[in-house]
């Protein structure tokens, strides 16, 4: 196991939603695990005004997002876990208050030996990130003298490429590009990491990893909810941004890069901006109309419950143009995939929660057997990032029996096979690399901008094109039929199932 250093974490925006759902859970983890290395704090930080030990009850002891996990342990346990958490009152706004913060955490340090290793982890409204690393820079927390300082961003990482080139230039006025750790969380997820091993550990799918046998990739990002509490927030993103731009671009990363030479965080995250670069960007109106779709959930009824359109939901503008689905055609312009059209749709409100990536192979260049539904049986590689993790391979079988019927087989494995392992949730993972300063699993400035680049003239045309149209679709289904004119050519999106092995077959989009 990695030697995690000494270190003291300090989390801003520590009585908001992400620090008590996600980033204490980790952290219980990381202790349960023994992860967490011997002198170690948490400082939270932000403008309510609370206690040490008020804060400990909100994250700690009343926590639902700990609940189950606690109801079993002893109160030395749980006693031992809550005394690594202090609070500091940053006053009225985010902008001032530094030297008491700044003298807080040389207390900590001092106490509790953390060897003057400190994280800061901005997990506040994106509109506080540069001025919260100027104010740490004023106080020279920046600086590396005795121990080492990182800068750890939560998405959104920009709304455009512009702002985000801006944001990388004035964090990096304060910080250097190795201290920066941005998240994308869809990087901290096994499967998703599980790509590069399934390339590259492999010689079985490499050599076939191209455009002489793969016939199109599809990525599809279901989720079932819709926009939740997150209205305000949503409303001004929409898919693209909130989904698009970040995670599923992070997973294109992984399936188009070309192979590392090593394991090292800048030799893959080099190959991943390669990658990014050689998509190619739409341009034309023509392209644009035709290679892009966007539509909103309209309100319907699930399971006998009547569910709200996108437009009701609190926090969003009645007359909202904001997508809640988001279907993209696009070609990598490199050797290995000239040609080969990718498949990209995420979208909130439908039918299941699911995420996974489609090689679709090319059928057999000489048809052998006179099976007329033989091109709807090519083969497939279905990596399914969630849930019910897993690798299928479809593959055809002969039907026993007279003549040469071809049916499809599935080889399957699932991640739950593997018993004895503890599949780290994300965060998990994420804190912990970071705090063993591994940036392997965090994104670049150049990766963010490439991705932003490519992304940017799509916003730009859905905002100001006149042909643009915001199809509708009732929540509860697979997006608005007029998605199926975007993959008509190669075949039928999947729309799959809540297990691996569902087989959807070729169902056209409701
Ligand atoms: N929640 C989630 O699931 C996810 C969140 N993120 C990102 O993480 C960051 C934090 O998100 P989340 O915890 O959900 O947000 P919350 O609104 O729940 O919390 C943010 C915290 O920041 C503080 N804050 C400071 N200034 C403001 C302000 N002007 N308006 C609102 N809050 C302010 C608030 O604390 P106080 O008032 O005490 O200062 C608040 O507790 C955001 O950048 C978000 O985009 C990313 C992925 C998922
Ligand atoms: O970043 C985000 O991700 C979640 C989906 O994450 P998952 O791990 O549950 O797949 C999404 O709901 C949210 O809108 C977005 O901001």
């Amino acid at each position: 196991m990695k030697k995690t250093e000494n270190q003291l974490l300090v989390i801003f925006g520590a009585s908001g939603d992400l620090t008590a759902r996600k980033l204490v859970p980790a952290l219980y983890n990381l202790y349960v695990e023994g992860h967490l290395p011997d002198n170690f704090v948490v400082l939270g930080a932000s403008r309510s005004n609370l206690t040490d030990n008020q804060f400990r009850d909100r994250i700690v002891y009343n926590s639902n997002y700990l609940k189950e996990r606690l109801a079993k342990k002893s109160k030395e346990h749980v006693d031992n876990f809550a005394k690594l958490f202090f609070y500091q009152d940053l006053g009225d706004s985010y902008d001032s208050f530094y030297g008491k913060l700044a003298k807080r955490i040389a207390d900590l340090d001092q106490k509790y030996r953390t060897d003057g290793n400190q994280i800061y982890y901005l997990s506040t409204p994106p509109q506080l990130y540069e001025t919260i690393a100027a104010r740490l820079a004023e106080q020279n927390l920046n600086l590396q003298f005795e121990g080492w300082r990182r800068l750890l961003i939560e998405k959104p990482f920009g709304t455009s490429l512009e702002t985000a080139k801006d944001l990388n230039v004035g964090l990096q006025n304060y910080f250097e590009e190795p201290q920066i750790f941005r998240i994308d969380h869809y990087l901290g997820k096994e499967t998703v990491q599980n790509l590069l091993v399934t390339r590259f550990a492999n010689s079985i799918f490499e050599p076939l990893w191209n455009r002489n046998y793969v016939h199109h990739v599809e990525i599809t990002n279901a989720e079932s909810v819709g926009v939740e509490k997150r209205g305000g927030y949503y409303d001004k993103s929409g898919a693209l941004r909130d989904m698009f731009q970040n995670h599923l671009l992070q997973i294109v990363s992984l399936v188009v890069m070309e192979p590392p030479i090593g394991d090292a965080p800048e030799e893959i995250r080099n190959e991943k901006v390669k990658a990014l670069k050689s998509l190619r960007i739409m341009k034309d109106d023509k392209t644009l109309f035709d290679h892009t779709i966007r539509a909103q959930y309209m309100s319907s009824t699930i399971d006998g419950k009547k569910v709200n359109g996108y437009r009701e939901e609190d926090g969003v503008d009645p007359d909202s143009k904001t997508e809640t689905y988001a279907a993209i055609k696009f070609f990598v312009d490199n050797w290995r995939w000239r040609d080969v059209p990718f498949y990209v749709r995420t979208a909130k409100r439908m039918p299941t929660k699911v995420t996974e990536v489609v090689i679709h192979f090319k059928k057999p260049h000489h048809q052998i057997f006179q099976d007329e539904q033989m091109g709807e049986k090519a083969n497939k590689l279905v990596i399914r990032i969630q849930p019910n993790e897993g690798i299928l391979v479809k593959f055809g079988v002969k039907v026993p029996g007279q003549g040469f019927k071809v049916e499809r087989a599935n080889l399957d494995f699932y991640y739950s096979d593997l018993v004895e392992t503890h599949v780290m949730e994300a965060y998990e993972r994420l804190l912990l690399d970071a705090m063993q300063g591994d940036a392997t699993l965090y994104a670049r400035a150049d990766e963010v901008e490439a991705a932003w680049e490519f992304v940017d003239p799509i916003l730009q045309y859905w905002n100001t094109g006149k042909d643009v149209r915001m199809y509708g679709y009732s929540a509860g289904v697979w997006g608005p039929e007029n998605a199926d004119d975007l993959i008509e050519g190669v075949g039928f999106w999947r729309n799959p199932g809540d297990n691996l092995t569902d087989d959807p077959g070729f169902c056209v989009i409701c």
